[in-house]
């Protein structure tokens, strides 16, 4: 659904402001989306992931896993996105991408104001890849908390620049953000983890209520045969892993955290992590156990590794 070549304009687009979005959670916030990331889903007294979900000493104790700060940015997205001169069908978009830096560990409460921009539009025919970046600060203190970039694939939104020369913008620096290249050696180390067939139902209770992860007429309709897990979802089990098994469970070794969906993951499938070391980053790929496919790959950098590993 992209739009004639007569309605873009990319001066106009470039120029455009997007709106501040806020953003304010309590520790109630941060143990659904860990359970809806899979936090003692397997094991309700899990002494590497009780944490996030408990405290005996008071809930403000609660610790916070990394990917929560991929929430801050629902507002943008999930509200519908008015960018002049382009149009596309919410009802056909599939997360592509997620970039984060975290520049201070996640409070277990707080209320942030969030800098939106757009980082990037492209042009692929039969599809458009927007990205926007969103800055979060403290209310307050007006400190910076995190920053994430959210890459979207919007299908059947391509074509709406000169074909001859398709429409490209990007903002920021070419080596944030890569598809990582997977090392042939065997990992490091492996986490398996099976999904519920509730997990989506239990992850959109964090804010993303897109009917594609609920609905099954709603899914069929946007060409999947049943309804499909969130990509944070699968990214939250994923980095989750990595803590568990790289950053002996602490949550604030986490410094930046890229992946890149490649396929849909179906509520109850098998996630298996595989995670190499390359200096102080982990490159991992998650594949699907019942379909052998690869459904996310990325890289997580930390700020100091452990001697034991
Ligand atoms: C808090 C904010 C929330 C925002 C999102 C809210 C909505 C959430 C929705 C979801 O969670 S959807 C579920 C998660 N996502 C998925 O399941 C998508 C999985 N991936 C795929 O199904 C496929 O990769 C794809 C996205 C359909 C693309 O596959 P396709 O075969 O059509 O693409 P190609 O022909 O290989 O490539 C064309 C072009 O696009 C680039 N590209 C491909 N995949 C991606 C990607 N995942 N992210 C970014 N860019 C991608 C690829 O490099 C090609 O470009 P060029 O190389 O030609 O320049």
């Amino acid at each position: 659904m992209g739009t004639s070549d007569s309605e873009f304009n990319s001066d106009l687009l470039l120029a455009h402001k997007l709106p501040e979005t806020r953003y304010t959670y309590n520790e109630r916030d941060v143990a659904i989306y860990a359970l809806g990331i899979g936090a003692c889903g397997q094991d309700a007294v899990d002494s590497d992931e009780l944490k996030f979900v408990y405290h005996r000493n008071g809930q403000d104790l609660i610790q916070v896993l990394p990917t929560f700060a991929s929430l801050f940015t629902l507002g943008s997205l999930t509200e519908g996105l008015d960018l002049p001169g382009f149009k596309y069908d919410p009802s056909l978009l599939l997360h592509g991408q997620q970039y984060i830096e975290i520049y201070r560990p996640l409070p277990s409460k707080a209320s942030l104001v969030n800098k939106v921009s757009l980082a990037g539009l492209q042009d692929k025919g039969k599809a458009a890849i927007l990205e926007l970046e969103t800055r979060s600060y403290e209310e307050g203190s007006g400190e910076l908390l995190c920053m994430n970039r959210t890459t979207v694939f919007l299908r059947g939104a391509g074509g709406f620049s000169n074909s001859s020369q398709p429409f490209s913008y990007k903002n920021y620096p070419s080596n944030q953000g890569l598809a990582v290249k997977i090392p042939q050696r065997q990992p490091l180390t492996v986490c398996e983890e099976r999904t519920q067939p509730s997990q989506a139902l239990l992850y959109r209770l964090s804010g993303d209520y897109n009917p594609l992860h609920s609905d099954p007429e709603f899914a069929k309709l946007a060409g999947f045969p049943r309804p499909i897990l969130h990509g944070l979802c699968t990214l939250g089990f994923a980095i989750k892993a990595i803590i568990k098994c790289v950053c002996k469970g602490d949550p604030t070794a986490v410094k930046t955290i890229s992946g890149r969906f490649l396929t849909t993951v179906f509520p109850g499938e098998t996630l298996i992590t595989e995670m190499w070391l390359e200096g102080l980053r982990v490159i991992y790929q998650t594949k699907v156990k019942e379909r052998n496919k690869t459904v996310l790959a990325g890289y997580v950098d930390i700020r100091g590794l452990s001697s034991s590993l």
